[in-house]
């Protein structure tokens, strides 16, 4: 491994110096991890969740669990969740967690007071407004402190829901759809969620709040286009096991295609609901291969690496790091059906483009997506945008092109506090003496 000399506040990205030989044990989900919390915390008795992720987004989720009256204890990976009755008078610190701001306001609505939601200056402007007006749809008074939309606002809880049905438009972020049918069984009408807007994006994690609300008893209706109905009704307490981040072993994975070898991650799930099961397709068309052994993937790649024709609609949180791999590739590559990216963490698609042009590659927005044209890249500083995806990119950038400097690597603790730590572990795995 090499490394390149840096100013102190920007992490040198190591480069690989062959082949890599590595098995990385990756973290549990982040979006598991939330709904789990969330679901545990309304539950009709304790849960007990296992290999949960320890983060930044989910040390907000149990903070602000915590708040509205659950009990939340922490034991390395193992977390108890006792649920309590929900509390008002409280405020949510947000972070920059979508899963935090989108999941909670139904939560707060349920609430015996006033509940206050704020966070990071860059969750300021993270679309809101379609949540909130689904609950105002439902009788709730929504108070926004600044612009109307957007964080920070007050959900005046009244101790209960009726529910009923609201129309949501969640093009923007699926997590709109999702945080109302997390809180739906404790309405005591139940609740109809229509979405009506014309794209929606990251179904399969609605389709992972629909698996973890029918794991833990409620009864769902997903049969009708844009279209869920949750019954009222108890949330069993739990037992659960969350799977491993395949969202974040992306970057692992795709190391493997840029310096050529091997990386390994124990722990796939033969099924999941977690769009980052297309990785190793995706990875395929890219020019690796990739076989399912028990419940160990294993990536192969060669050093060379291939552009694709990708609509990432169902995937968009896996753009960052594919758009980095592509912008290392033999050829262009085009990421479409990702236009809600401009309101993830930061304006993805903005950042996307100027750091691969920063480093000397070629990357355009186009009105869904992004156009990666590769060139022969150089060093240079990587901004991440306080986006943990934005810096994980920028490393697998590094791999490749000596000089890389990512800026604030420790924005990674929102998802993933030892990525630097993985990364180079898997670096040290790399066969000793082999040629670059
Ligand atoms: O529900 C979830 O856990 C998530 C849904 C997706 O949000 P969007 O639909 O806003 O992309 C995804 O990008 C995010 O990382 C996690
Ligand atoms: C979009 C993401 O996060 P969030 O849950 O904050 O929306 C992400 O992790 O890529």
């Amino acid at each position: 491994m090499t490394t390149t000399s840096a100013a102190p506040h920007l992490w040198a990205a190591p480069s690989a110096t062959g082949p890599l030989d590595a098995t990385v044990e990756v973290p549990g989900s982040k979006s598991l991890s939330n709904r789990y919390l969330v679901l545990a915390a309304l539950g009709d008795s304790p849960s007990r969740l296992r290999g949960v992720l320890a983060s930044r987004d989910t040390q907000l989720m149990a903070a602000a669990l915590r708040s509205l009256g659950a009990r939340v204890e922490e034991d390395g990976s193992d977390w108890t969740v006792t649920p309590g009755p929900v509390r008002g008078g409280v405020d949510v610190a947000c972070g920059l967690a979508g899963t935090v701001m989108r999941f909670l306001p139904p939560v707060a609505a349920l609430a015996d007071g006033p509940v206050r939601f704020d966070g990071d200056p860059q969750a300021r402007v993270r679309p809101m407004g379609p949540v909130l007006s689904a609950l105002e749809q439902l009788g709730v008074r929504v108070e926004w402190h600044g612009e109307p939309g957007f964080l920070p606002f007050t959900v005046h809880g009244r101790g209960g829901l009726a529910g009923g049905s609201v129309d949501v438009d969640s093009s923007g972020s699926s997590q709109f759809v999702s945080g109302l049918l997390l809180t739906g069984a404790r309405c005591t009408d139940g609740l109809t969620v229509r979405h009506t807007g014309a794209t929606l994006p990251s179904l399969p994690h609605i389709a992972m709040t629909v698996e973890v609300l029918r794991a833990a008893g409620v009864v769902v209706d997903d049969s009708a286009p844009a279209t869920w109905r949750v019954e009222p009704g108890a949330i069993a307490g739990r037992d659960v096991r969350v799977e491993p981040d395949l969202s974040n072993a992306a970057p692992f994975l795709c190391a493997a295609l840029v310096a050529g070898g091997t990386v390994r991650v124990p722990g796939w799930p033969s099924s999941t609901t977690q769009p980052g099961a297309l990785v190793p397709g995706i990875l395929e068309r890219m020019g690796g291969t990739a076989s399912l052994d028990g419940d160990v993937l294993t990536v192969t790649g060669t050093g060379t690496v291939h552009g694709v024709d990708l609509d990432l609609h169902a995937a968009g949180e896996l753009a960052p790091t594919i758009a980095a791999l592509a912008a290392l590739a033999d050829s262009p590559t085009r990421l479409r059906g990702i236009a809600h990216l401009r309101g993830h963490e930061t304006d993805r698609l903005a950042a996307l483009a100027a750091e691969i042009t920063r480093v000397g590659g070629h990357a355009e927005q186009t009105e869904d997506g992004l156009v990666v044209t590769p060139g022969p890249l150089t060093g240079a500083a990587w901004r991440s945008y306080a986006d943990h995806r934005m810096a994980t990119a920028g490393a697998l950038v590094g791999l490749r092109v000596p000089g890389v400097a990512v800026e604030d690597v420790a924005t990674t603790s929102k998802t993933l506090p030892d990525f630097v730590g993985m990364w180079s572990h898997m670096l040290a795995g790399s066969r000793a003496g082999a040629p670059a």
